[in-house]
């Protein structure tokens, strides 16, 4: 994104952000939000183009940055989800194209040490019930949407995905938000919130930016060794060759085919399609 640097005013307080979107959409901008967990990468840096292309006019765009403790499982890693603060308000500076960063301290109310955690239902706690009970305990669950892939590995991921982004929407007020396909099912997951809560704010979907070889960007790479790179690549690698093939006409192409989408309907269940850059692989 070709532009002056501009630096974000940083805004860590939530009646501050209110405050300052209310101030914006009455100067007649939008306001458009870009959720992010922070590590910045071009992955990130896309979206925030799209936000801005997204509107059809002046438009204030807001980046949020906050490692949500609600979508971790005491099990997962957020103690070493990997930060760079100074770095992030540098690469948004530069795209000139962001008015405000949102980074609040906590989200939550949070519960007394000691006291039992109320639990997700099926038993399942995350990071923030762990903390302590008696402290917040309204959730957002997408029912079906949250079953399988992603969901079944990470039994509170969505959960906390669907009420931090509800809180967020609530504190900024944003016009628009964008989210990457890259995290496909979180995608569908928000999409069919906002359709089933009512909430006035355009999703925008961005397609999934990759580096040089083809791994998608993701903020954890970092943490990949060079043995582990490699077997993360053979996932884009392999869907590639079946996308060739599959353009191709080639009949070892539509098995691959297949067999991708007897593999998610077996693992989800409630995927409808798959996106695969220009390709839909319908599961009908
Ligand atoms: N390579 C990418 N292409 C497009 N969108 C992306 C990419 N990486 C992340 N995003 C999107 O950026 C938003 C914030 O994601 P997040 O901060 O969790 O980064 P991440 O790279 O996905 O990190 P992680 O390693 O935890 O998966 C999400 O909507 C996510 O889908
Ligand atoms: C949407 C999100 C910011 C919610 O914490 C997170 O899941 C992410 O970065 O993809
Ligand atoms: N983008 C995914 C966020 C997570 O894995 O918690």
């Amino acid at each position: 994104m070709a532009a002056a640097a501009h630096e974000p005013e940083v805004i860590r307080d939530k009646a501050v952000m209110r405050a300052w979107s209310r101030c914006r959409r009455a100067e007649g901008k939008a306001v458009a939000l870009v959720p992010t967990m922070g590590f910045l990468h071009d992955g990130h840096l896309s979206l925030v183009s799209a936000a801005v292309a997204a509107a059809a006019g002046p438009v204030a765009v807001v980046v949020s940055i906050y490692v949500n403790p609600s979508q971790f499982a005491p099990t997962e890693d957020l103690a070493t989800y990997p930060s760079d603060f100074a770095g992030d308000l540098r690469k948004l500076a530069a795209t000139g194209a962001v008015a405000a960063v949102f980074c609040p301290p906590d989200l939550y109310v949070r519960g007394r040490a000691g006291h039992p955690a109320a639990g997700a239902s099926g038993g399942a706690v995350s990071c923030l019930e762990d903390a302590g009970g008696h402290a917040h305990e309204t959730w957002i669950r997408v029912e079906q949407l949250e079953k399988g892939l992603c969901g079944s590995s990470r039994p509170v991921f969505f959960r906390g995905v669907a009420t931090v982004v509800s809180k967020l929407f609530n504190i900024v007020e944003p016009d628009i938000a964008v989210f990457g396909k890259k995290d496909y099912q979180q995608w569908r997951v928000i999409c069919r919130m906002v359709r089933d809560l009512d909430f006035a704010i355009e999703i925008v979907g961005t397609e999934i930016v990759r580096e040089a070889d083809g791994l998608a960007m993701s903020s954890r790479n970092v943490h990949l060794s060079c043995e582990e790179r490699e077997k993360a690549l053979s996932i884009s690698r392999s869907l590639m060759n079946a996308r060739t093939a599959v353009l191709n006409g080639n009949n070892h192409g539509q098995q691959l085919k297949d067999e991708i989408v007897q593999t998610l309907k077996e693992a989800g269940g409630q995927v409808d399609y798959v996106e695969f850059q220009s390709l839909t692989f319908s599961l009908d």
